[in-house]
């Protein structure tokens, strides 16, 4: 499904230029429940934004289903952006003045779904995170674990091809932190969606199928962690 070949990411900074990626070779296929780990600075957000199609300024080749996308315009990119990933952060990104339903909503509405479309599919996201009483309630009324299931249930609502999750148990004491890797890995396991997962914690990486160290831009190692029920 992902295919990256030879992939070299700079960043130019005061007249300096940074080498971040150098030479990725990856690919992950669908249903995969990749987990991602390094030292800070090691360029793991760098990689997930550009397999997340976040940012198109890289060298080498990405192949999304064999399509060589690294010819793509920018436009391109933020139409299979919104048409393929789901994206969960670290500390939720919920919009504070909108209902619960209201952010779960926000990927259908830019994507021009009738109304009563939306409200079905809302409803059907918040059970599938477990949430089914908290439509009408502002983000602020819920606790971080439930604020993480609500950003999840926006992440799948458009039943995107694949998951970016960058430290989703980042902000949640370890108790939520189970939760929350529990629906990740149902999600995974029932739903065949594919995760790839940014973590500092080991326990939380080790939910996964398969960890990619990355260490100075570089994959250090990619061994399979763990077997699939
Ligand atoms: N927009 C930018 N301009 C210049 N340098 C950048 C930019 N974004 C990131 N970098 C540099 O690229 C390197 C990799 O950053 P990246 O955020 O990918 O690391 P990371 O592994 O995700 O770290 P962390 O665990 O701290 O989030 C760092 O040295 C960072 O300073």
């Amino acid at each position: 499904m992902i295919k990256l070949e030879k992939v070299n990411k700079y960043y130019q900074q005061g007249g300096s230029q940074y080498h971040i990626l150098k030479d990725i070779n990856l690919t992950i296929d669908q249903g995969e429940f990749v987990s991602i780990m390094g030292q800070s600075g090691a360029g793991k957000s760098t990689l997930i934004n550009i397999i997340g199609f976040l940012d198109d300024q890289f060298e080498g080749g990405y192949y999304y289903f064999d399509h060589p996308i690294h010819d793509y315009t920018r436009r391109d990119f933020s139409k299979l952006r919104n048409e393929n990933v789901g994206f969960v952060f670290q500390n939720f990104k919920l919009i504070k003045n909108l209902t619960i339903a209201e952010n779960v909503a926000l990927p259908l509405l830019y994507a021009g779904q009738k109304r009563k479309m939306v409200k079905e599919k809302v409803s059907q996201a918040l059970a599938a995170v477990g949430l089914p009483n908290s439509a009408q309630k502002k983000p602020t009324n819920l606790s971080g674990g439930q604020q993480q299931r609500v950003s999840i249930a926006r992440a799948i609502i458009a039943q995107p091809k694949f998951l970016i999750a960058d430290e989703p148990t980042g902000a949640l004491d370890s108790q939520t932190s189970k939760e929350i890797m529990a629906l990740f890995k149902r999600l995974n396991q029932q739903n065949n969606t594919t995760i790839i997962m940014v973590t500092h914690d080991r326990k939380v990486a080790d939910q996964g199928e398969r960890l990619i160290q990355i260490l100075d831009g570089k994959i250090i190692a990619d061994e399979k962690i763990g077997v699939k029920a």
